[in-house]
């Protein structure tokens, strides 16, 4: 398989080729070449493997350079109980993506029913860790292989951050460089990162938003000597290979909700970056029967507005809404353009002129073009979610099926109810743990949100970090300062 840019003037790679690396060299990021369509023989095998040989089957059809066994290996050592084992009382970590019914629906179909698919079970609480995990597995092999070292440069709104930065720690061959928006994310998610003390992790706060830290990671990337000179690399979802993990458990979830592949179901999926949701429609695009995918954002609801009306139109820093689902407060989402290059028809012509535009107007409108209608084929609905929404809906489903769930699946559990109907069940990604936002759980709820084993003084660490300011040349000079080369 062959990895291709959705700029479409950067030499088309094999996977272990992009993996370290973030964007393409032309500023777009990288896709396959095509999809791998699973037959109904295919589902039919998978629906009763572990997870871990699950995600072998289908992560074989998008890496050919890795030996059937090797990658193999890395699954089974990925995907175990002990790594996921954070679950909630009564969930079967065994599972490693269980599903929970709230409302089991009509007949073994579960028709008109609503699930989580729980995916924050992992070291951090959310569900970064279930690509990450597999990413520093991945890493440390091809490293090892080529004799190689990298210095990742991420950029985090809370929670990719700590997931990549604890698959990484004490990885020799690895140093992570993690940039934070400085003050906007939760006690919990800045005591994770800011106490690790390992020498291979450095924490920056910038003073920005997420997509000011996102827009720095881009612009090092795109200095092509800086990056080759400093081996940077990537762990945010502009990598394919986060992407590609992702696609597992939209596999896994549709065989944990399902008794048949005759079934068609929904999915919810908080939204940001758009990584999550681009795993599902891509999912949904091999053959995985996902009747919609459905797109919940928080106020910052770019998204949903381009949903809606076929208008894109990121939003600066300024205009960016400081959330109860911090992780989510994202204007200018990465992966938007993979889902906008199969929009297209993969054309990256019609990629290139729509970014042109967005440059220098600020939007584009797909109103009077042909992609405007062949949107309805993708399968995607959204709405949005407030304050006021979130906490109304950690109170509801407290209520009413005993089970706290943080903002941000808050959000999608929102959103979904607004599409819930009797054909289909609707699963809801989980993304997180409610105790990484514990201060809104305690403003819905009045009390504190469960807290696993082994996170119970977290916030009293010790922490360590530096604080910068929106500046890609302060950035670079303190990596130059870390990295003898
Ligand atoms: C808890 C949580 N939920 C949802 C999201 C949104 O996911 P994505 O950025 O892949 O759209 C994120 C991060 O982006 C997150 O950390
Ligand atoms: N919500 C993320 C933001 C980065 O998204 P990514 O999927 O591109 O890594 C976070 O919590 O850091």
């Amino acid at each position: 398989m062959r990895y291709l840019s959705t700029r479409g003037q950067a030499p088309d790679l094999p996977f272990c080729d992009i993996l370290l690396g973030g964007l393409a060299p032309d500023g777009g990021l990288y896709l396959p070449e095509s999809y791998p369509q699973v037959s109904t023989d295919d589902l039919a095998r998978w629906r009763s493997l572990p997870y871990a040989d699950l995600a072998f089957e289908i992560l074989s059809h998008f890496i050919d350079d890795i030996p059937a066994e090797d990658l193999r290996a890395i699954c089974r050592k990925t995907y175990t109980a002990e790594v996921y084992g954070n679950t909630r009382a009564g969930s079967d970590a065994t599972a490693i993506t269980p599903v929970t019914w709230l409302d089991a629906g009509e007949g073994s179909d579960h028709k008109g029913g609503l699930a989580l698919l729980e995916l924050s079970n992992g070291p951090t609480l959310a569900f970064k860790d279930m690509a990450m995990q597999l990413l520093g597995n991945l890493f440390e092999y091809v490293l090892e292989q080529r004799g190689e070292q990298t210095n990742i440069l991420g950029a985090t709104s809370g929670d990719t951050g700590s997931a990549a930065e604890y698959a990484m720690r004490g990885k020799h061959n690895v140093r992570v460089f993690m940039l934070s928006p400085h003050g906007r994310m939760s006690a919990f998610q800045r005591a994770q990162m800011y106490s690790l003390q390992d020498e291979n992790i450095f924490n920056i706060a910038v003073k920005g938003m997420f997509d000011d830290a996102q827009d720095i990671v881009k612009a090092v990337s795109n200095d092509h000597a800086f990056k080759a000179k400093y081996k940077i690399g990537a762990v945010n979802s502009i990598n394919w290979g986060r992407v590609a993990a992702q696609i597992v458990y939209y596999f896994a979830g549709y065989f944990g909700a399902t008794a048949s592949n005759d079934q068609q179901v929904d999915m919810a999926v908080p939204s940001g970056n758009f990584g999550n949701i681009c795993a599902g429609h891509i999912a949904r695009m091999m053959g995985l029967p996902i009747r919609r995918l459905i797109c919940a954002t928080n106020e910052n609801d770019v998204l949903d507005e381009f949903f809606r009306t076929g208008v894109y139109r990121p939003r600066s820093s300024a205009e960016t809404h400081v959330t109860s689902s911090p992780s989510m407060d994202i204007s200018k989402a990465s992966n938007f353009e993979r889902f906008v290059f199969d929009l297209v028809g993969r054309d990256p012509a019609v990629v290139r002129d729509l970014w042109r535009t967005l440059e220098s107007e600020g939007s584009f409108d797909l109103n009077q073009t042909p992609y405007r209608d062949a949107l309805a084929g993708f399968g995607f609905v959204s709405g949005s979610s407030s304050h006021a929404d979130r906490l109304a809906t950690i109170r509801a489903t407290r209520a009413a099926y005993g089970v706290v769930v943080d903002t941000h699946t808050a959000d999608g559990l929102k959103v979904a109810e607004a599409y819930r109907d009797e054909a289909v069940p609707v699963l809801v990604l989980e993304t997180a743990q409610a105790v990484k936002f514990e201060e809104t759980i305690r403003e819905a709820l009045g009390e504190e949100p469960p807290r696993p084993d082994g996170f119970a003084h977290l916030e009293s660490l010790p922490q360590r970090c530096e604080v910068m300011p929106v500046d890609v040349n302060a950035v670079k000079a303190f990596i130059q300062a870390h990295v003898a080369v």
